[in-house]
């Protein structure tokens, strides 16, 4: 049985007409799907509102204490909420959940050498149970990027991680399109040109690009976590712009060398 796995990102949550035309894409689709948010733009910019400083590290954010707190308010909160009430007026069932709700993804603490990054959590596991439990009951989970540690701790996770990590545990059951949707038409030769979007991304044209700076920033993060999920088993893997989601053919393809 198919299922996708979609993943959408800050640039696309701070953009309101943006998110109802999203949604009712959602709230045309045939097959089972999961949704997995990030925010980061706006947890940035109410972490600058309340005088909290702001610290970036290769796309991850240093989350200490009151980073967790603004960011779990506003993943877990805001953004969750107002994206399942817009799918709920769809008719489409969401339910928001974060890691912790029904044990969903289980991370570890970031351990680093010389950076401390605070409340930032590695995926572990995901339970598959409790996603299969929800989707064979026609629910669409709407999953926010906070995890737990299984031990009472909150944790910060990069959502592209966390829906990497679905993607590959629905695989097991499931044919699985794990989809990044973003800001951009797809992976872009040059990032000012809309139409140079890169259709089929090869490890060795990733690398050769990554050399040259043509990929760059968050961009890293995402075709890191895109590779693993074609290798650990993930049928599709694409990243294109949320206009393009019922584009068979649309954006850039994830694809190992032959
Ligand atoms: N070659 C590239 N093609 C497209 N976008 C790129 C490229 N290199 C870097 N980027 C940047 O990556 C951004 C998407 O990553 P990110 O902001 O982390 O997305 P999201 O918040 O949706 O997860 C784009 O808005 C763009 O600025
Ligand atoms: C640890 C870590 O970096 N967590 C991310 C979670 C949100 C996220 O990934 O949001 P986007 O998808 O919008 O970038 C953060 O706080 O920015």
């Amino acid at each position: 049985m198919e299922c996708k796995v979609i993943k959408i990102g800050g640039a696309l949550i701070e953009d309101g007409e943006l998110q109802n035309r999203l949604c009712r894409k959602f709230a045309s689709m045939s097959s089972p799907f999961v949704i997995v948010h990030g925010g980061g733009t706006f947890a940035g910019q109410l972490s600058e509102r309340l005088g909290i400083p702001r610290k970036m590290i290769d796309g991850r954010r240093v989350t200490d204490r009151e980073t967790l707190e603004v960011t779990v308010m506003v993943y877990s909160g805001w953004i969750n909420k107002t994206l399942v009430a817009r799918l709920q007026a769809l008719g489409v069932n969401a339910c928001g959940l974060s890691g912790c709700d029904l044990n969903l993804v289980q991370a570890d603490r970031r351990e680093g050498r010389d950076i401390d990054w605070g409340y930032v959590g590695d995926v572990r596991q995901v339970n598959m149970g409790a996603l299969e439990l929800l989707l064979q009951a026609g629910v669409i989970p709407v999953v926010a990027p906070i995890t737990h540690d299984g031990k009472g701790v909150l944790l910060n996770s990069n959502a592209d991680g966390i829906a990497a990590a679905v993607a590959e545990t629905l695989g097991r059951c499931y044919d699985v399109e794990l989809i990044y949707c973003f800001d951009k038409k797809g992976v872009l030769a040059d990032v000012g040109n809309e139409d140079s979007v890169i259709s089929c991304l090869t490890p060795s044209l990733y690398e050769e690009y990554k050399g040259n700076g043509v990929i760059h920033s968050g961009m890293i993060p995402k075709l890191d976590n895109a590779f693993k999920s074609v290798h650990n088993g993930v049928r599709v893997v694409r990243l294109i712009h949320p206009d393009d989601l019922d584009q068979p053919n649309a954006g850039t393809r994830i694809i190992l060398e032959k």
